[in-house]
């Protein structure tokens, strides 16, 4: 059920997604204000805070995620999508890899400005200061509800925390959203809104019934810590 077992490369790959600078924040991350889902309980009961953790506003502009979708586009069309990165529960998607300006803006700016901190504040109780967070894979992933994939069974990464970027509007597709079985909820978030989770829950991309839905989808993982899976293992079990 863990999709990602392929935990040796990531040690390489987090090098490809180092931020070069440390860029400070865009915005005081207590200030972003975010719904949370699936309560964390520790042994003894005690709820330290939730494991899903969405922004309740667009925290990129327009201008950004339409540069990412038209880069990855753009190489698509000479390359195609791929849809045999992921062993187990593969998508269709092109790596961030692939897309220079875009890995420019997601190593330097997005990280280290954005989503880190977002991350360090909703997940406080077990991740500390955003220096010590790594991402070890990032790609965009397309869906198309007339030609390709429609959807992503439920599984869980292999990595501490996962997070994706809504890329486009809802109103570009019906259906959709990231599933969670704990909850029996498909999250849909509007563009620019970062939807964060550990990354061990049982979860899925949810069918989209008409129309395109593009994401960014990142795992994450702390460097210097090499159980990542079971990271949040009390927490997951059971979900
Ligand atoms: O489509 C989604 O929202 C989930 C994608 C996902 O879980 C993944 O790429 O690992
Ligand atoms: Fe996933």
């Amino acid at each position: 059920m863990i999709s990602e077992r392929v935990i040796p490369q990531y040690m390489e790959t987090m090098k490809t997604f180092e931020p070069r600078v440390w860029k400070g924040p865009r915005f005081a991350a207590r200030n972003i204000a975010r719904t949370t889902w699936v309560p964390s309980c520790d042994l003894d009961g005690v709820n330290f805070g939730h494991l899903v953790s969405h922004s309740a506003k667009p925290l990129f502009d327009d201008r950004e995620l339409d540069a990412v979708v038209d880069e990855c586009e753009e190489r698509a069309s000479t390359t195609g999508w791929s849809t045999s990165r992921h062993l187990n529960y593969p998508t269709t998607d092109v790596s961030l890899a692939d897309l220079p300006r875009t890995l420019d803006w997601f190593r330097n700016d997005a990280l280290p400005s954005v989503v880190y901190p977002f991350l360090t504040d909703s997940y406080g109780f077990v991740l500390p200061d955003p220096r010590h967070l790594r991402v070890v894979d990032a790609f965009v992933v397309k869906y198309n509800a007339t030609n390709g994939q429609t959807r992503l069974e439920p599984h869980r990464d292999g990595s501490i925390v996962s997070f994706n970027i809504a890329l486009n509007d809802l109103r570009d597709y019906e259906g959709g959203g990231t599933w969670f079985e704990g909850i029996q909820t498909a999250i849909r978030s509007p563009k620019g809104h970062v939807l964060a989770h550990a990354s061990g829950l049982l979860h899925g991309g949810h069918p989209i019934t008409s129309g395109v839905r593009y994401i960014l989808v990142a795992f994450v993982i702390l460097r210097s810590y090499p159980n990542f899976a079971t990271r949040f293992y009390d927490h997951v079990r059971d979900r």
